[in-house]
């Protein structure tokens, strides 16, 4: 069965949840007993952070004491301490030609002292990285240095502006000159939570839905390079959260806020100049559609219109509102826009029913027997319609109704958007919801199937009751067909499928994801790519929260 391998770290013993964050511990109280941990790779003094003055509006938030931390799931508990690194066990094979890292980036520290955050996506960034090399895995995990997470430390308090939270001002004049520095731009977070993504020319950058907070890391130390800089004059304050990164090619969509709408842009490896491809005006609604992500095929790139639009009000409150930043337009109605890559033309612009996604899993060119393009077909983690789906990612939903059957239900949703001037383009699932628990999201394909005719998804789904989906599962787009992969009171990351070299078939290879388990625990989880069936884990020293997206950095 498993080939063990000996770690050269401390073996790690099940321990007290301590939920203090610790910077750049020498020696880890982490395990139970302290003993020094020679993997720890900062030689600072431990520096626990102090209670801040200010306490959240406590009809939004429960302090800390209100809620019971020891119950508390890992995946919701803020990072330990500030970064770690060491070889792990691995039970089970590590297939060997499987080498390079996986970088997952997401909101893993959610508060400052005793002030607690709101909302999964206000968390200052965490990274991991698993590096595999020839059947071992070293594991790593460290914070992103932005701006907003150093001064947050600094002055142990919030200083910008996150997805939920707003810093809190004194008085009128210092509302003048927040409201300044918000049109600026200047209070917005660079707090790169989201995603990380590896450039065509090498660079690796974690990204979020603000332009600034786009920062260059270095994949083997975690290190935080710098801002990565975009050098054009296109200006705007936000972009896409998940650009489309290919070796030849950088995608991405900035909604415009003044002028309903979307340019399209693209950027070359070695550059840092965005060029316009083109725009897309909206037809419907007071600004644009969220656009945390959106698709491609080969010819052309898809601007999804959602009806959960931007809301410039929402943006200026200090307070949140039932949908944070945006707002539901049912009446504005939403719309598919298809943009020719070549020449930035709209090929079809087609109403669709209402829907709710985050994220894009694929798209790709229907064609008739004469190779002409018919139509194209767009799949997405599809909610339903329904905006519930946002706030249940409150920490405090996330942490108090754990077990309970509460998830909203969520589909693959898939668009035939018509390229033949017809107005309306159709939204239906693409397999029955129940063969994956009517869970659905945090998707990804094999790679080399970007924008063509694909089979397989990968992606969260749901073993009922549950609060957030906690399966994971391989779904067949042909047969209509899934497979799951579920642990009982774990909450697994995003399933990243990596290809094995060389593979003809699509689902030839391994999807790694980062499992959080109910008793605090943790581990590394690679499956079959084609079986879905587990062929190695590696126990981290301890559970890690959940993390959102991920991208793949072969080893030289
Ligand atoms: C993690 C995730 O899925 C989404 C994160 C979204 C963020 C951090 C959005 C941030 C924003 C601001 C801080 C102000 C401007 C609007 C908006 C882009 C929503
Ligand atoms: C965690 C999440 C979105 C993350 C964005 O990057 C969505 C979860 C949806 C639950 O079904
Ligand atoms: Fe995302």
């Amino acid at each position: 069965m498993a080939s063990l391998r000996i770690s050269p770290i401390a073996p790690f013993n099940q321990s007290k949840r301590i939920d203090t964050f610790h910077r750049g511990k020498q020696e880890s109280s982490l395990f139970g007993k302290t003993f020094p941990n020679k993997a720890l790779i900062e030689n600072r003094p431990m520096l626990t952070i102090s209670k801040v003055a200010t306490n959240p509006p406590s009809e939004v938030v429960a302090n800390q004491e209100d809620e019971n931390v020891n119950e508390r799931h890992v995946a919701w508990t803020s990072v330990r301490q500030e970064r770690w690194q060491g070889e792990l066990q691995v039970q089970g094979e590590i297939p060997q030609w499987l080498n390079g890292t996986y970088l997952r980036n997401g909101p893993g520290l959610w508060h400052i002292g005793d002030y607690n955050f709101r909302h999964l996506f206000d968390g200052y960034a965490t990274l991991v990285r698993l590096n595999f090399h020839t059947g071992r895995l070293v594991m790593g995990h460290r914070q992103i240095e932005s701006d907003a997470y150093k001064a947050s430390q600094k002055n142990q308090k919030l200083c910008y502006r996150e997805f939920s939270e707003a810093p809190k001002t004194d008085n009128f004049l210092a509302y003048m000159g927040d409201l300044a520095k918000l049109l600026s731009g200047a209070s917005l977070t660079d707090n790169a939570n989201t995603g990380v993504v590896k450039l065509g020319d090498g660079r690796v950058v974690c990204l979020t839905e603000t332009q600034k907070g786009s920062i260059v890391i270095d994949p083997d130390t975690l290190d935080t390079l710098g801002k990565f800089e975009y050098s054009d004059n296109l200006g705007g304050l936000i972009h896409s959260a998940h650009p489309i990164v290919t070796d030849t090619d950088f995608i991405t969509l900035l909604p415009d806020l003044i002028n309903p709408g979307y340019t399209v842009v693209r950027m070359e490896p070695g550059s840092n100049e965005r060029k316009v491809i083109g725009r897309v005006n909206c037809r419907g609604g007071p600004s644009p559609g969220w656009v945390h992500s959106f698709p491609v095929t080969k010819h052309y790139v898809v601007v999804p219109e959602m009806p959960l639009r931007y809301c410039a009000q929402n943006l200026l409150k200090a307070e949140p509102t039932p949908l944070y930043k945006f707002e539901w337009h049912p009446e504005s109605k939403g719309f598919m826009h298809i943009m020719c890559k070549a020449s930035g033309k709209i090929v079809a612009s087609v109403e669709v029913p209402l829907f709710v996604t985050f994220h894009y899993i694929n798209a790709y060119e229907e064609t008739d027997e004469d190779g002409r393009v018919t139509a194209v077909i767009v799949d997405c983690c599809e909610h339903n319609a329904d905006t519930n789906i946002l706030q249940n990612l409150t920490l405090q939903n996330l942490r108090t109704l754990n077990g309970q059957d509460v998830l909203p239900d969520a589909r693959v949703g898939r668009f035939r958007i018509p390229i033949d001037g017809s107005p309306n383009g159709s939204l239906e699932a693409a397999l029955d919801p129940n063969e994956h628990g009517r869970g659905m999201d945090m998707c990804s394909i094999n790679p080399n199937f970007l924008g063509k005719k694909y089979r397989y998804a990968y992606a969260c789904g749901a073993e009922r009751p549950c609060n957030f989906p906690n399966t994971l599962t391989k779904i067949d787009l042909v047969e209509k067909k899934a497979k799951n992969w579920s642990e009982e009171g774990s909450v697994p990351s995003e399933p990243f499928f990596v290809a094995r070299p060389g593979a003809t078939e699509e689902d030839d290879g391994v999807v790694i994801s980062m499992i959080s388990e109910k008793n605090g625990d943790g581990f590394a989880l690679v499956l079959d790519g084609t079986t879905f069936e587990e062929i190695a884990r590696a126990k981290f020293p301890y559970g890690l929260p959940y993390g959102l997206h991920g991208a793949w950095v072969p080893n030289n």
